[in-house]
C-alpha cells in the first residue's frame, strides 16, 4: 500500500531526512536525521549559526540539491506526495506551481541580461499554457502585490535597487500562488531598514494569500515577530522546536538560549550580551554525545556519551539531556 502523510492538516511532513554531502575525505552528514510537519498556511522561521545545516536542509526538502550532495534517507510529504521518490519531470510539475523556492542573493537567481518580465514570462511558460495578455496581467500583478510598478516589467536586475530585485524574486515566485514558499535568508543582502520592511511584506502576503513559508535565517531577532513557529537548527540536527513565543519565552535547550543572548532585544532590558564561545563543529566529525556539548556552559559528563533526543518540555521539544524524562525523575525523587 502506498504510504501517505499521517497528518490531515499537513502540507509537509519531513521524516528522518538525512543529507549527505560526499567528499573525498568521507561523507559530511549535513542534516542528520530531521523531522518537521508544517500546516497550511503555517510561518516557520529556522535558526542557527552558520554552518549548521539550515540551507541543506531546505534545499534537501525543495530536491534542489546538487551533487556532492544528497538525500541519503528519509521522506519529504508535500501534499500527498513523496518528493523524495519523485522524478525530475514531477517535480518540475509541481515547482513553482504547489512551492516555490526565493534564495538567498536575487543577483545571482535572476538573470542580468533579461528583463524582469521576460524572466517572469519564462518561468511561467515552462509551466503553464498562457496567452501572452495572461503573461502580462498576471506578471504585472504579482509585482504590484510585492509594492513594485509594472513599469519595471521592462527594467533589468541592475536597474533595481537589492530591496526590489528582493521584492521581483518573492513576486516570482508569487506566479501561480503556490501552497508553500521557501526562503533561504531572502533579506540578508538588504540593510536593517529593508529587511525589516521586506519582511513585514512577506507577512503581509502570507496573510493575505494563506501560503506556508519556511524562511531561514541566523538573525534570531529577525524572525521573532514573524514566525509562528521557530526551528533551531545545531550541527545538522533539530535542538528545539515550538512555537516563538514559547522559545523567546523560556528557551529549553542551552544553545537556543545562547543565540538569544548574542542578539540585543529593543525592548527588553539592558543586559550584556554574551554569545557563545567557539563554533559548530566539523559534520564530517561530529562531537559524541550531545553535539553541543563541547560549548555548552552547563553540560554534565554524561552529554559527552550519550545522545540527546528530542523530549517534550512543556509546549516546546528540545534534544538535551537535562530534559530527559529519566533524568528529569531522579532529579524529583532525589
Ligand atoms: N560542498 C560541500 N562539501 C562538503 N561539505 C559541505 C559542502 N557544503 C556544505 N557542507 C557542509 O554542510 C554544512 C551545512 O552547510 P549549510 O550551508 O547548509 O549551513 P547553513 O546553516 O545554511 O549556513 P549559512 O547560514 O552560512 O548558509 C557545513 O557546515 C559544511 O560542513
Amino acid at each position: 500500500m502506498l504510504e501517505t502523510t499521517t497528518d490531515p492538516n499537513a502540507l509537509l511532513e519531513v521524516r528522518n531526512l538525512w543529507v549527505e554531502y560526499n567528499t573525498p575525505t568521507g561523507s559530511v552528514p549535513a542534516v542528520a536525521g530531521v523531522d518537521l510537519t508544517l500546516a497550511k498556511g503555517e510561518f516557520l522561521g529556522v535558526v542557527g549559526e552558520s554552518g549548521c545545516g539550515k540551507s541543506t536542509m531546505l534545499f534537501g526538502i525543495a530536491q534542489l540539491l546538487n551533487p556532492p550532495a544528497s538525500v541519503t534517507a528519509g521522506e519529504v510529504w508535500f501534499k500527498g506526495q513523496n518528493l523524495v521518490a519523485l522524478s525530475a519531470k514531477s517535480l518540475n510539475h509541481l515547482r513553482w506551481r504547489d512551492f516555490s523556492v526565493v534564495m538567498q542573493s536575487a543577483m545571482n537567481a535572476l538573470n542580468p541580461v533579461h528583463t524582469i518580465g521576460h524572466q517572469f514570462k519564462d518561468a511561467i511558460k515552462a509551466h503553464a499554457k498562457w496567452s501572452e495578455t495572461e503573461i502580462r496581467v498576471r506578471s504585472a500583478e504579482v509585482l504590484e502585490l510585492v509594492g513594485i510598478d509594472p513599469v519595471h516589467l521592462k527594467s533589468y536586475p541592475h536597474q533595481l535597487s537589492g530591496g526590489m530585485r528582493q521584492r521581483a524574486m518573492i513576486a516570482m515566485a508569487l506566479l501561480f500562488t503556490p501552497d508553500l514558499i521557501v526562503m533561504d535568508e531572502p533579506t540578508s543582502a538588504l540593510d536593517v531598514v529593508a529587511q525589516r520592511s521586506l519582511m513585514a511584506q512577506i507577512k503581509e502576503l502570507q496573510k493575505q494569500l494563506g501560503f506556508a513559508v519556511i524562511f531561514v535565517t541566523h538573525d534570531m531577532s529577525l524572525v521573532s515577530h514573524f514566525s509562528d513557529r521557530l526551528m533551531v537548527m545545531y550541527a545538522g540536527q533539530v535542538v528545539e522546536l515550538g512555537t516563538t513565543r514559547a522559545v523567546f519565552d523560556a528557551p529549553a535547550h542551552p544553545y537556543s538560549k545562547g543565540l538569544l543572548d548574542a542578539f540585543p532585544s529593543i525592548r527588553g532590558e539592558k543586559k550584556r550580551l554574551t554569545g557563545i564561545p567557539g563554533a559548530p563543529p566539523n559534520l564530517g566529525r561530529p562531537p559524541t554525545g550531545c553535539r553541543f556539548h563541547p560549548r555548552c556552559p552547563v553540560a554534565m559528563d554524561r552529554c559527552i556519551v550519550d545522545e540527546p533526543e528530542l523530549y517534550q518540555v512543556g509546549a516546546v521539544q528540545a534534544r538535551c539531556l537535562l530534559h530527559e524524562p529519566a533524568a528529569q525523575k531522579v532529579e524529583i525523587e532525589s
